[in-house]
């Protein structure tokens, strides 16, 4: 049997009276894109802030490739090959596209000189063809403060692809984005991570982007995975209708 790239077990965490996470225990195997989907106050980015390290649990365990990360500060998660994207993306808004991924390089590579020439190093070639897998190398050398937030949106993406990673969890990644952009924005994205071989587990409320790009779906309900399946199957499930859609079964 091959070894999941992320494994969780039993993890969980209460926040006062509220439990954010309940028993949680699945795998994640690679090269499936696994969206996570549930009612507000679910804790689904409660599990994406343990799988990051930025949560401790109280209990269990997250295991990445078989090692087991729990204790791990978040930039040794990181390290080992787990990015994260959230929902505003974490960029410098007065450099350019091409200096965010240039300095995201720097610190991937240990490069701490605060003199260092960004734009003289060898990351350069590899972070333009970043920027070009996301479709921005137009606007590479444009302050972020002057992009779209679907562009930022992109970078963001492009910056998590700079660390190498083997897995990128993201928190919504098409929120904030006008509903026109974001069918196109998960085009670029997808083939962007199935171009770097990077599997994603991302957290969304448009079920019309679940069930055309994810190649699975978990139902978080109360603190734990109340279903897992194939988006057809679960978004046409009679309780996710009800809890998380919406509508009347
Ligand atoms: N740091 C915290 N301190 C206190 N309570 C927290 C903290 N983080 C999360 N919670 C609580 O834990 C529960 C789960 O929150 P979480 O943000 O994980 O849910 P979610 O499913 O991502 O919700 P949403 O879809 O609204 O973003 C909520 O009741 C939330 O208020």
């Amino acid at each position: 049997m091959t070894t999941p790239l992320l494994e969780t077990r039993n993890l969980t965490i209460t926040f006062g009276g509220v439990i954010a996470a309940n028993d949680v225990s699945l795998k994640i195997e690679a090269g499936r894109n696994l969206a996570i989907i549930g009612p507000n106050g679910a804790g689904k980015t409660t599990f994406l802030n343990i799988c990051t390290g930025w949560i401790k649990p109280r209990k269990g365990q997250v295991l990445f490739q078989g090692e087991d990360v729990t204790a791990l500060p978040p930039r040794k998660i990181v390290q080992r090959g787990v990015a994260r994207a959230f929902q505003i993306p974490q960029l410098f808004t007065e450099h350019t596209a091409l200096e965010n991924l240039l300095i995201a390089a720097a610190a991937r590579d240990g490069m701490r000189n605060p003199l260092i020439d960004l734009h003289d190093t060898p990351a350069r070639d590899e972070m333009l063809h970043l920027l070009e897998m996301v479709n921005c190398a137009d606007v590479a050398h444009r302050l972020v403060v002057e992009l779209s937030e679907g562009q930022r949106k992109l970078i963001d993406i492009a910056v998590a692809l700079a660390l190498k990673p083997r897995l990128l969890l993201m928190d919504e990644p098409t929120s904030g984005v006008a509903s026109s952009e974001k069918d196109g924005i998960m085009e670029i994205l997808i083939t962007a991570l199935a171009e770097a071989k990077v599997t994603s587990v991302f957290v969304e409320h448009d079920m019309g982007i679940v069930q055309k790009y994810a190649d699975e779906v978990a139902v978080w309900n109360a603190g734990n995975v109340q279903l897992r399946g194939a988006p057809a199957e679960i978004l046409e499930h009679p309780d996710v209708i009800r809890d998380v859609i919406g509508e009347v079964a």
